[in-house]
């Protein structure tokens, strides 16, 4: 059974096609990433999936359930840290925490263990009685996580939760979620950072335009793409009839010059930068420091697409 199953969605925002036939299935357990740039459609799928916004067409089950704006029931078990914070500002920390716990779990005595254990998960124990305003934004960032997540949900929605907070933050933010993966939740993941969809996910949906374009582990993604490698050498100058000569070798699937560095995208070969090397050498030109790296996951996007995740 898929815990989300989503099946031809379609919404559109006037003449904007938020989402063009959109499937997403997702199978219990995963950590699952959505990435895309923005404006891809990320946010939109989530809101459509929690029944947050109206669509107009396609099926969403939950759980093997339809999912309804009613099915309370299934709204029980998901929790959502959404992309916004979304916080009281006359509520503490503890009391804002409690107040989104009490929307699932109604027990007085059940809900301030599970209001403790939230807070510690994000450690925020130093800061219980504070308001909002009086923490930082990664601080603010944790609120929001443990304000969706207190009543142990069994399925995760994370909208770009790293958004603008510090790498210490961020690196707990990601560690936690991957906690609570261990500990049962299944996780959908959204981001325009492929870093840490690489990092973190156990299967990626590579979005664009309200489309899926691929969707696999991290390897998966990179073994559909041509390019194997992508090599980076630092030149002062290079003229148009050598970076033609560099595109012409056999192994290279593209090649370009942004003023400091030749970029070359290869195939999988074993002689790629032997290759970009001994072109430079016999035209005289200097090189400094070369870099040979494996395909990224933006290459994916490149190869599909034609333009970069990141611009
Ligand atoms: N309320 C709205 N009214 C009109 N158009 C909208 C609305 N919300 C989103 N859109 C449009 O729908 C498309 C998908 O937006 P969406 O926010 O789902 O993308 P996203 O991948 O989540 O991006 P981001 O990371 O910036 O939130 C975009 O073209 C966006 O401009």
């Amino acid at each position: 059974m898929h815990i989300v199953d989503v099946n031809n969605l379609v919404k559109r925002y006037k003449e904007v096609v938020a989402l063009d036939h959109f499937d997403l299935h997702i199978e219990p357990g995963e950590v699952f990433g959505l990435l895309g740039p923005n404006g891809s459609g990320k946010t939109t799928a989530i809101n459509c999936i929690l029944q947050l916004l109206t669509y107009d067409k396609g099926e969403i089950k939950l759980f093997g359930e339809k999912m309804t704006p009613t099915r309370y029931d299934l709204k029980r078990k998901i929790g959502i840290v959404p992309q916004n914070v979304a916080v009281f500002e006359e509520l503490t920390v503890r009391e804002n925490i409690d107040y989104f716990c009490a929307l699932y779990v109604e027990d007085k005595q059940k809900r301030r263990s599970l209001v403790d254990e939230a807070i510690e998960f994000v450690g925020l124990e130093d800061y219980t009685k504070f308001r909002p305003r009086k923490l930082s934004g990664g601080l603010l960032r944790r609120l929001n996580i443990a304000c969706g997540i207190a009543h142990k949900p069994e399925l995760i929605f994370f909208d770009e939760p790293t958004v603008a907070v510090d790498p210490q933050s961020r690196n707990s933010i990601l560690e936690g979620i991957l906690r609570l993966n261990r500990e049962g939740s299944t996780v959908v993941y959204t981001s325009h950072y492929m870093e840490e969809v690489e990092e973190i996910c156990t299967r990626i949906m590579i979005m664009d335009q309200g489309h899926a374009l691929a969707t696999g582990t991290n390897d998966e993604l990179k073994a559909m793409i041509g390019t194997g490698e992508r090599i980076r050498v630092e030149v002062n100058a290079l003229d148009d009839a050598l970076l033609g000569t560099v595109r012409a070798l056999p192994n290279v699937l593209g090649a370009t010059f942004d003023g400091t560095a030749l970029e070359a995208a290869c195939t999988n070969g074993t002689h790629n930068v032997s290759d970009v090397l001994g072109v430079l050498a016999t035209a005289g030109v200097a090189t400094g420091r070369i870099y040979a790296e494996p395909p990224t996951l933006n290459d994916v996007f490149l190869e599909i697409t034609g333009k970069a995740l990141r611009d």
